[in-house]
């Protein structure tokens, strides 16, 4: 089987083409891809299949009511974490996802051009632009509905490096998040992540965490700046999770109060994303997130029997 490796700040993946949707990728097989030692190591392996030949598409493209044929095939992510799990959506992995697209000819995408991917969350747009990709996230929701009235905390997170259990907010952008602020950089650092954190109470499908230290000032120059580290459901540490950067600003933008601003800059250990939220007139709010993606290399493994 040919496959392409890919990382967008960081967080790899391992990147298969199935234009006929003929592969069976079991749990089993994408953990052993995704091993370090065992396969050929990402933290999650995305599968680029036309989303009329694949009944997660047929459900998505039913959903969102769109069509996709042979003749004009809606592309879908199918994203799995190196567990072997699914998962509905992956920030950084659909920015990598476009970039493959466009190198294994399915698409073509000039700067400035847009296209739309198909994910378990549903219909995303990936534009390209100068830096790499800025992908149309959807909107930012809360996971507990009471929380809208509300703003601070919704659950409590522990984790090896901290002393206490400390405050966090749980928000969706298609996949769980749950995001905790920290006093300083020196507390992130600590952190020991191989360890996974407890959320309690944790939501239903289990979440991803994100760890964030907003700057000191939090806004510079009209645009805010956060420091983050992640535990991603389904894999463990990664270098960056880009909706975990999307959830890591609209928390601390939520905490910062009615007159945070828009734009936001999130560091992480893999690199720096940037996350801009417009509002809509139904009072929900659309998340870009842009930021990198590159190809690394290509190769060739025998799937297991
Ligand atoms: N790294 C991804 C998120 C991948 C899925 C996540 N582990 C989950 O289970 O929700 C990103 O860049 O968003």
């Amino acid at each position: 089987m040919r496959f392409t490796k890919a990382q967008a700040t960081g967080n790899d993946f391992v990147m298969i083409s199935d234009p006929e949707a003929h592969l069976e990728l079991t749990g089993s097989t994408v953990t052993l891809l995704c091993d370090r030692h065992l396969g050929i190591g990402a933290d999650g392996l995305i599968r680029a299949v036309p989303a009329h030949r694949f009944d997660d598409g047929v459900t998505a493209l039913s959903e969102a009511g769109l069509t996709s044929t042979d003749e004009t095939p809606l592309w879908f992510m199918d994203y799995r974490n190196g567990d072997g799990s699914n998962a509905e959506m992956c920030g950084n992995g659909v920015r990598a996802f476009a970039h493959y697209l466009i190198a294994e000819k399915h698409i073509e995408l000039g700067e400035g051009d847009s296209i739309p991917v198909l994910t378990r969350a549903g219909l995303r747009t990936v534009r390209r632009v100068k830096e790499g990709y800025a992908v149309g996230m959807g909107v930012w929701s809360f996971i507990d509905p009471q929380m809208a009235s509300e703003s601070a905390s919704d659950s409590l997170v522990r984790a090896h490096g901290l002393t206490d259990p400390r405050p966090a907010l749980s928000i969706s952008m298609g996949n769980p998040h749950t995001v905790v602020a920290l006093p300083d950089e020196t507390t992130l650092e600590k952190l020991d992540l191989h360890h996974a954190p407890t959320v309690d109470p944790t939501p239903p499908h289990g979440t991803n965490v994100e760890f964030v230290v907003p700057a000191e000032p939090l806004v510079a120059e009209n645009q805010g700046r956060v420091s983050m580290r992640v535990h991603e459901r389904g894999v463990g540490e990664t270098l960056s999770c880009g909706t975990g950067t999307c959830a890591a600003a609209a928390a601390v933008r939520v905490w910062a109060g009615a007159d945070a601003v828009d734009t936001w800059t999130v560091t992480v250990p893999g690199g720096e994303v940037n996350v801009r939220f417009t509002a809509r007139t139904d009072g929900a709010e659309d998340v870009e997130l842009a930021g990198p993606a590159e190809l690394v290399y290509t190769g060739d493994i025998s799937l297991p029997e």
